[in-house]
């Protein structure tokens, strides 16, 4: 086959269409995408975009590098995202880039460390126990259908509302209506429906203040517009309000923390209070600081949630892997006297099979499954082996092009059978037990997690991913000795979005996983 240029020798499927390309498949079909394109070509593909754009589709180990950490200003973030998010939060960590981005990483990571995190453990023991409590209360007279997802849901919000925002949003103990929360909630389905319209936000930009844009969406009759607007307000008044709270108790001084909401520990206080002592260069503007609260909130509720769904399924398949966890979990637990205690940051971080059980479950099953970059300059891309080119040759590194889409699929590097092994499919806790295989090893996949892609890695790798973890794990170091999990019997499907959710059918867009819980104390 004769090539006219060197992007037209990647190897990859046919376009299906001069219009939409393989967008079609893509979006409808992301499991089939993914399996039947990344079985056919490997490592690395080119595949089309609208109007037969050429986008590439890879989880080559030192592509991911080169992309997430070494040329990481080469790739980045799509400027209809950014513009999406700038709109709606503010300047945050998800909206902003270059130095501006460095400049707030640089403040926030720190607030993330282990240091903060046990500080916020005890406040996750609260909540859960409440969480707990609330449970039992339904299955008190015998086992019961519970929707997990809704309540793990509520949970995610509620942890990182104390432990993040020092602001509690949901008393778990009864149902309350909150518009901060229908508005997380509503932003990614809403931003989903205004696909098209959003195309046109990074112009939008280019048409002077805030104050005139805003106008400017006020005037078009599109109702996902209007309910954006909603949302994007909503949002923004209750970011403001904390902000205004966190900041007036700082200044107020220590007694004044003390009765606020998580004490002054969560990582708002503590941003707060680094932000004044920082130097003038280094510090957050007001705004930026506004626009941190929704986005942190944003990015932790949908992956923790699923993520502990995804959890709570998997043990209820694997009842023999729930109660080996369960007795790890009990005996831990134990006071000596029978009853039941809460564990500190270490104890809980260092259970091994609890320990394993997340990790394997964020291997095999990210919440995240895929992420876009956008190429910024012409470059090539390296690869860690070449791949064979349409034209029967070796291909060492990829041209790639301004403006051209790169997909990173998170599960095929997590199960790449080359480095995990022949089972690298499947789902077995018992692997993290033992060492990992050598290929792994090597084959230094950048992420900053266990060789995993799930939080990815270099310089917007995800900042929240010990929180998560502490998250997760204290969820089922409370849940799992007062419950058990077993399937309903009704099918659950998992759905490709942003972050993949359950739901009783393919068809059905609502988000829910009912299991069978039966009380155990
Ligand atoms: C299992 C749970 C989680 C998963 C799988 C996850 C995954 C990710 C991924 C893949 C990204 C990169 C997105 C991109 O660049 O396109 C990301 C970014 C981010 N995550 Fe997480 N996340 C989780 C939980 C959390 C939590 C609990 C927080 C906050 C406490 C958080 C805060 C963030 C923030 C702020 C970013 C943007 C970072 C930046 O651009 O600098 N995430 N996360």
């Amino acid at each position: 086959l004769f090539s006219q240029s060197p992007v037209d020798n990647i190897p990859g499927p046919d376009s299906e269409s001069y219009l939409t390309g393989n967008m079609n498949q893509f979006k409808q079909d992301r499991w089939g995408f993914q399996e039947q394109h990344v079985r056919t070509y490997g490592r690395l593909f080119k595949f089309h975009g609208l109007f037969n754009a050429p986008w590439l589709y890879t989880y080559d180990p030192r592509a991911m590098h080169s992309i997430y950490v070494k040329d990481q200003d080469v790739y980045e973030e799509n400027d209809v995202i950014l513009a999406s998010f700038h709109t709606a939060l503010g300047p945050g960590l998800l909206a902003t880039v270059e130095k501006q981005h460095r400049r707030q990483r640089k403040i926030l990571n720190p607030v993330f460390s282990a240091k903060h995190l046990r500080d916020v453990t005890p406040i996750f023991n609260d909540i859960i126990n409440r969480l707990q409590v609330a449970i039992s209360s339904r299955v008190k007279t015998g086992p019961q259908e519970i929707d997990v997802l809704g309540w793990m849901g509520r949970t995610a919000l509620e942890l990182i509302g104390q432990g993040g925002l020092g602001h509690s949003f949901d008393p778990l103990t009864h149902d309350v209506a909150n518009e901060f929360a229908e508005s997380v909630k509503a932003y990614f389905p809403v931003m989903h429906q205004l696909e098209v319209i959003r195309l046109v936000l990074p112009k939008v930009y280019q048409l002077g203040p805030a104050v005139i844009r805003r106008k400017l969406l006020e005037l078009i009759p599109f109702g996902p517009v209007q309910r954006m607007i909603k949302i994007s307000d909503a949002l923004h008044t209750t970011s403001l309000e904390i902000y205004h709270e966190k900041k007036a108790a700082l200044e107020k001084g220590d007694e004044a923390m003390k009765q606020q909401v998580g004490e002054g520990k969560d990582i708002m206080s503590v941003l707060l209070r680094e932000n004044m002592v920082a130097s003038e260069e280094d510090r957050l503007t007001d705004e930026e600081v506004v626009a941190q609260v929704s986005t942190l909130v944003l990015a932790a509720m949908d992956t923790t949630s699923n993520a502990l769904a995804r959890i709570f399924s998997l043990l209820s398949e694997h009842p023999g892997v729930q109660e080996k966890l369960r007795e790890e979990l009990v005996q831990a637990r134990d006071d000596g006297s029978g009853k039941l205690r809460d564990l500190n940051y270490d104890e809980v971080m260092e259970l091994p099979y609890l320990d394993a059980v997340c990790r394997e479950s964020l291997r095999r099953y990210p919440p995240v499954t895929h992420l876009m970059r956008e190429v910024t300059k012409d470059a090539m891309l390296p690869l860690s082996e070449p791949i064979t080119g349409r034209d029967g040759q070796p291909m060492h590194s990829i041209p790639v092009t301004k403006g051209m889409r790169i997909f990173t699929d998170v599960i095929a590097s997590n199960c790449n059978k080359e480095l995990w092994g022949e089972d690298a499919d499947e789902w077995k806790p018992e692997r993290w037990l033992k060492p990992l295989p050598r290929a792994l090893e090597d084959a230094h996949i950048p992420g900053v997690y266990s060789h995993l892609m799930t939080f990815i890695g270099g310089a917007r790798a995800c900042i929240g991913f010990k929180f998560s973890q502490l998250e997760m794990k204290v969820v089922l170091a409370s849940l799992l000795p007062a419950f058990k999990f077993e399937p309903t019997g009704k099918p659950i499907y998992w759905n490709a979005a942003g972050v993949a959710y359950p739901s009783a059918s393919k068809g059905s867009r609502k988000p829910e996983l009912p299991l069978k819980v039966t009380s155990l104390l």
